[in-house]
């Protein structure tokens, strides 16, 4: 990147989420990402360019092996003319959605990251002419007020019919789980919760040049239907595929836990068929989402059996606050870092190491759990010597397609009190939730009681 000749007119907005915003090139395959902070806490450019190092380091270093060289994209701190960014923000404040607006862009130190435009990944540093639709799943639920059916526990289980239902259940209620673009634009899912639903008969007409319905139909609600069910069998296929060639992943840890949601529809057949186990877990083990669950599963204790250690680990640095560098609280996310996230020992020996390691499992853990994946199609071009990509068949013609995974920022040791307090809420609205029911359910009961009496007595 030139930083000299940045012109801010070459530069859109692409999105933004909690605390990093995206600019795209209209050009180049290429973003910047900018950190955004609450307006009363301001960073230094020096913590700043440190942030952002942390960041590439931690998806160099850790994410890289855990998850795969093919999968994740680091990117490079790049330091860009101030007057550059200035322009930029105050050109791009227009589109970003209200509710966003709560932090704001840094446009003090001059430091973003620079990375692969992955919604126009193809041959990473030029648009090609090919359409591009790119799909992008973020795998935490969200908080939104309408209860959605999409459950991470369906997608990630290998089953196919139970991927086919998390996926629609996504593209029917996007919330800020599901976007699709078309070209590097959006498409469909919105940046807001207060955008309008998005339309699916839309998005339908949209994705024809990528699946022509088998059906022949090209058009009304049946033609709808078909394209969004090419749609949801091509994304499980390319979820469910090895397209990484790099070495094999470094965790070892067997998938255990509760694998089906109590809520779901599978819920019952799957306990009724003794099939809610690890051995049934149909996820190929080169697959990304094997791989992400993997990542997702070093927190070995959920959050109330880590807090106390959390508090050990605390409770060192009120004594030795010095030690909170060498203990690589906040980085350096190098080789050492690593290596101790391979400790998978469960036995507490009362120290403050043992303490610390779990503490640092549950931040990678975490991370794994909010990260987002992205899927890109473009119809395959034979003879193409510079698509190195794997190949996939759909209604139409073959697709060649690339998996990438987004937001592997490591979550902040800061952030496990505040898990620990939100777990205490869920907890709390449950048990509260349970009791109610539990005491409408009596009185019903009760009723049904008084009702049978008197239906006796009037007899
Ligand atoms: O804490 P929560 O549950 O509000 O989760 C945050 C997410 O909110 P959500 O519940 O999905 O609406 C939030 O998602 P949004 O994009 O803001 O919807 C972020 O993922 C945030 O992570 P980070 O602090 O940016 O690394 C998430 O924060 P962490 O708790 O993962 O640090
Ligand atoms: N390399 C990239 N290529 C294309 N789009 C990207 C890239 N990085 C981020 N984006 C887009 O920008 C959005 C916001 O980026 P990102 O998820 O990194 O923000 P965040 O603030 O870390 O999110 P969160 O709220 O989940 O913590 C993403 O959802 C994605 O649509």
């Amino acid at each position: 990147m030139e930083e000299g000749k940045m012109d801010e007119n070459e530069w859109g907005y692409h999105g933004e989420g909690n605390k990093s915003l995206v600019v795209a090139h209209a050009q180049r395959c290429v973003v910047l990402r900018f950190l955004k902070f609450p307006p009363n806490k301001k960073k230094t450019s020096e913590e700043i360019l440190q942030h952002l190092q942390n960041i590439v380091d931690f998806g160099k270093n850790v994410m890289k092996d855990f998850l795969g060289e093919n999968y994740v994209h680091c990117g490079e701190v790049v330091q860009l003319p101030l007057e550059f960014v200035k322009q930029l923000c105050l050109k791009i404040q227009c589109e970003r959605p209200e509710s966003r607006c709560d932090k704001d862009l840094d446009t003090l130190s001059g430091y973003a990251m620079c990375l692969p435009n992955l919604t126009r990944l193809q041959t990473y540093h030029f648009v090609e002419h090919r359409p591009i639709l790119c799909v992008e799943i973020k795998v935490a639920t969200g908080k939104w007020k309408k209860i959605s059916k999409y459950c991470p526990l369906d997608l990630y289980s290998g089953n196919k019919q139970r991927m086919h239902f998390a996926l629609k259940s996504l593209l029917q209620e996007a919330q800020n789980n599901l976007r699709i673009f078309k070209n590097g634009e959006l498409i469909y899912g919105c940046g807001d919760a207060r955008s309008p639903a998005a339309d699916l008969k839309e998005l339908a007409h949209h994705l024809k040049p990528f699946f022509f319905p088998s059906n022949g139909l090209a058009s009304g609600p049946h033609c709808t239907r078909a394209v969004i069910r090419e749609l949801v069998r091509v994304i499980t296929r390319v979820l469910l595929s090895s397209s990484d060639k790099g070495r094999a992943g470094a965790l070892r840890l067997g998938l255990q836990g509760p694998r089906v949601c109590e809520a779901s529809p599978f819920s019952r057949s799957l306990h009724h068929q003794g099939k809610n186990t690890p051995e049934h877990s149909g996820l190929p083990k080169g697959c990304l989402l094997y791989k992400t669950l993997q990542v997702q599963m070093l927190d070995q204790m959920d959050i109330e059996g880590l807090y106390p250690l959390y508090n050990r680990v605390e409770r060192y640095l009120e004594e030795f606050p010095e030690e909170r560098k060498t203990l690589q609280i906040d980085g350096p996310y190098d080789e050492v870092f690593y290596q101790k996230l391979l400790d998978l020992s469960t036995e507490d020996d009362g120290t403050v190491a043992f303490a610390l390691r779990k503490v640092q499992q549950y931040r990678v853990a975490m991370t794994a759990k909010d990260c987002s994946i992205m899927i890109t199609l473009s119809p395959y071009l034979q003879g193409t010597s510079s698509d190195q990509r794997p190949v996939i068949p759909s209604s139409r013609s073959r697709l060649a397609f690339s998996v990438s995974v987004l937001d592997l920022d490591l979550k902040p040791y800061e952030s496990i009190p505040h898990q620990y307090k939100l777990d205490s809420k869920i907890v709390n609205y449950y048990s509260k939730t349970v009791h109610a029911k539990d005491d409408t359910v009596r009185s019903t009961r009760f009723k049904e009681h008084e009702d049978c009496t008197l239906v006796l007595h009037k007899v």
